[in-house]
């Protein structure tokens, strides 16, 4: 696991970059030895089985496509595409590794368009995405000329996910760690800070924005993307249970509820850059996310609202700076 991001260690200059890197072995072999089980020593399998192959196309665009149809044969299609299906439901994407294409639940793509002519050039950056999933956005980030991106995130499945697309491209400059946002000290070295469909899970949004900020260094840039309610600066919808069938829905601000508490945190120039509903077109059931996805989770009499009455998800995303 280690040897995994030796590259990473590699282009580290700042200080305060390489003092983590100095406790980061110790707190992935504590990760590693609680993830030793179950279904991520499955996925762990799998990609040890995926085969070399020949890589001759890299197309970082709307779909992310590694390798040629035509540079493996009938059989090796088969296998990889079986053993791609092994780590199934695949959310956000799409891929297309060798012409198998993987239709994730999510077009992840549309974010990125709703969000990229707003944000600043990713040219020769160092990039954070807190939350990003299996990676999708790393490549986009990649594409935009970032000199590094790194994702967290501490979901196994899509930390095996990843690692099976980059098995196909394994670009040095783009890593994903398998931890979460509280095992990250304060790095304050990252030019632009993303992180997407994360904050309406944390049930102390503004801790989690000020942990955004101090990965930035002065000057930089945060992305953020998240679900919002129409509202004025007090407006705050706390769900139930569920929101939209997911338990773990805490704080849903109005847009500029969530400029005021950034503002209020010392973020400069908070502004609203996008603000869309989400589609059933956007988040969907595929062949390889065979679950419930959106349309089950909206009241089926009217899709304005989720299933518990809840106003549906509404995505804004807003930038700012540090
Ligand atoms: N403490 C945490 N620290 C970091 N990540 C976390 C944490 N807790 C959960 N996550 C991760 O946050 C991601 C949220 S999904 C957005 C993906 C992508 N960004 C997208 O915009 O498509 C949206 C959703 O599930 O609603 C998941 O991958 C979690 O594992």
């Amino acid at each position: 696991m280690t040897d995994l991001f030796t590259p990473f260690y590699q282009q580290i200059a700042s200080n305060r970059l390489a003092h983590w890197l100095q406790t980061l072995p110790a707190q992935l072999a504590h990760w590693q030895k609680d993830a030793l089980h179950g279904d991520f020593h499955r996925w762990q399998k799998v990609l040890a089985q995926l085969p070399e192959t020949s890589v001759s196309q890299i197309e970082l665009s709307d779909t992310i496509r590694f390798g040629l149809a035509d540079a493996i044969d009938e059989g090796q299609r088969k296998r990889i595409e079986y053993l791609l299906r092994q780590l199934m439901p695949w959310r956000k994407g799409p891929f297309n590794i060798h012409g198998i294409q993987i239709d994730t639940e999510w077009r992840s793509d549309w974010k990125w368009h709703r969000l990229q002519p707003h944000i600043q050039s990713l040219k020769h950056r160092f990039v954070l995405d807190v939350g990003c999933g299996s990676g999708y956005h790393l490549w986009r980030m990649r594409e935009a000329e970032a000199d590094f991106v790194v994702g967290i995130d501490p979901s196994q499945l899509f930390y095996s996910q990843f690692e099976a697309i980059k098995h196909f491209n394994p670009d040095p400059k783009v890593h994903l760690l398998p931890i979460g946002c509280d095992d990250l000290p304060e790095l304050q070295a990252f030019d632009t800070v993303f992180s997407m469909g994360v904050l309406y899970h944390r049930r102390s949004p503004l801790e989690f924005l000020q942990q955004l900020k101090m990965q930035l260094r002065p000057g930089g840039e945060l992305v953020l993307e998240t679900l919002v309610v129409e509202g004025d600066e007090h407006t705050v919808l706390v769900p139930g249970e569920r929101y939209a069938k997911m338990r773990n829905v805490w704080f849903i601000p109005s847009c500029a509820a969530l400029c005021h508490w950034l503002k209020r945190l010392g973020f400069k120039n908070p502004r609203v850059v996008d603000c869309s509903h989400t589609s059933v077109q956007e988040q969907r059931a595929t062949a390889w996310m065979e679950n419930e996805s959106l349309i089950d989770f909206l009241d089926p009499n009217d899709h304005s609202k989720t299933i518990e009455g809840y106003p549906a998800p509404l995505r804004a995303v807003i930038v700012a700076e540090r």
